[in-house]
């Protein structure tokens, strides 16, 4: 199967049943005899579209009498692949983009191949202007410039001002790096950079954290045979941090009660040294089954794994743990550049989060032992789902108490108060909110 139909096919399986775009490119690339060279040019199609999709659909608008939310998805989906080779990426020649689009429009929706070619062809005719959004309404402009719903843009302006939405807008649409957590129970970080020097892959350490790798071009990674021989874990820095706000002595008894697929609770477990015990519990299970498989293969047998569901009262954990961690569900508004379908989510959607949150995080305060240690993470930057959770709970809480985050250098003045607020734009790294708390008595 060629790129473009590859892009296709996976474009259709996240507009169509909403699937998310990761596990769709994984399924395609699975499913299909697909080069490895075809699989990199369907990816930047697919990332290229999601990201793009209202500015796409704003410029095919211009240009057609039937509107985008009016045509088929097959149409709309072919249309919007043909608009981004053509107007956003610079190394496809324009023949190449109409030919090859017109190609997918007469193997899947025959009878619009014409009307296709001609709004492509248009285009290119207009490439110097096409592109212009005329919108005065600044909401209004960001969220067809970057591609959002406009509720998430109007909100973002009353908190941080125009000029630092549109940053945070501007690195929603960046190419994140990639990140690995160095396995510190079999190797170490200069080890595993010369590991990796040797298969012609560069990598580098990261200054904000000692476990933390920056790798480049680094593909087929299920095939790596450093990855296989357990020597690290893809996670981006922000996850990273919280594990290592947690830092649990060795021996302790751990609760990290929204586990999938296992990022922070692997790292808990290797910083005690494959020592005590860290329960990690998530509702879904095919999602343990990830916890499980990770933890096998870094050589970590300080885990157990158990489906539980976060919001239900667990009497028996009552005051058994020296550390629980809530990594609750939320809107994910931080980690866009990884999935950037989450710009698309509606009001409806995520209003009713801080409602789990709180429950979780009761939950969990419950759990922990006089003296032990609650944190609460998101990867959002609504003060709704964060900090405004956390305030609520420690007014309502005596018995605990927000602490200095010592274990990290990334915002001194805040983490001094107990969190901290990471922003793409600020620290290049995923957002991300931690808070620590102690329960003082
Ligand atoms: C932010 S992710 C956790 C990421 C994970 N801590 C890591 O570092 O790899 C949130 C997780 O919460 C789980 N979840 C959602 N609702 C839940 C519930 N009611 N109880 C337990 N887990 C839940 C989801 O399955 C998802 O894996």
């Amino acid at each position: 199967m060629n790129a473009r139909e590859a892009a296709f096919k996976i474009l259709c399986d996240v507009e169509i049943n909403k699937n998310y775009s990761n596990m769709a490119i994984n399924r395609i690339f699975r499913e299909n005899d697909i080069k490895t060279r075809e699989k990199g040019l369907a990816t930047e199609i697919v990332y290229g579209v999601i990201e793009n999709k209202k500015y796409l659909d704003y410029i095919i608008n211009k240009l057609s009498k039937i509107k985008t939310k009016n045509m088929s998805s097959f149409v709309r989906i072919i249309l919007r692949m043909g608009t981004y080779q053509i107007l956003f990426l610079d190394n496809i020649q324009d023949y190449a983009a109409v030919n090859e689009t017109v190609k997918l429009a007469v193997k899947y929706d025959r009878k619009s191949s014409g009307f296709v070619n001609a709004i492509l062809k248009n285009e290119i005719r207009q490439r110097n202007t096409i592109k212009e959004i005329d919108i005065k309404d600044p909401a209004r402009r960001l969220a067809v410039k970057y591609s959002y719903q406009q509720w998430i843009i109007e909100e973002w302006i009353q908190k941080f001002g125009e000029e630092f939405t549109e940053e945070l807008l501007e690195s929603g649409n960046e190419r994140p790096e990639m990140y690995l957590r160095v396995n510190t129970l079999k190797t170490d970080r200069d080890t595993l950079i010369k590991e990796f020097k040797k298969d012609g892959i560069n990598a580098y350490p990261v200054a904000m954290m000692d476990e933390a790798v920056r790798v480049e071009g680094l593909k087929g990674i299920d095939k790596n045979r450093l990855y296989l021989s357990g020597m690290f874990t893809v996670q981006d820095v922000s996850s990273m941090l919280v594990g290592k706000i947690a830092s649990p002595k060795e021996n302790s008894k751990v609760l990290d009660m929204c586990s999938a697929p296992g990022g922070k609770t692997t790292h808990m477990a290797t910083i005690m040294n494959n020592t005590g015990k860290v329960v990690a519990r998530d509702v879904f299970d095919h999602k343990i089954k990830l916890i499980k498989s990770t933890a096998h293969r870094l050589g970590l047998k300080n885990i157990d794994v158990e489906k539980f569901d976060a919001t239900e009262f667990d009497k028996e954990s009552v005051e058994k743990f020296d550390y629980v961690l809530t990594d609750v569900p939320c809107s994910g508004f931080g980690i866009i550049r990884r999935k950037p379908e989450i710009k698309y989510k509606s009001r409806e959607e995520v209003s009713e989060l801080p409602v789990i949150q709180k429950k979780i995080l009761e939950n969990a305060s419950k759990y922990v032992k006089p003296g032990g240690t609650l944190i609460y993470s998101t990867c959002t930057v609504q003060d709704s789902e964060n900090i405004e959770i956390v305030e609520e709970f420690i007014k309502e809480h005596e018995e605990f108490s927000m602490v200095p985050i010592t274990e990290v250098n990334v915002d001194l003045e805040e983490q001094e108060k107990g969190y901290l607020k990471i922003y793409p734009n600020i620290h290049g790294i995923d957002g991300f909110f931690i808070a620590k708390m102690k329960k003082m008595r």
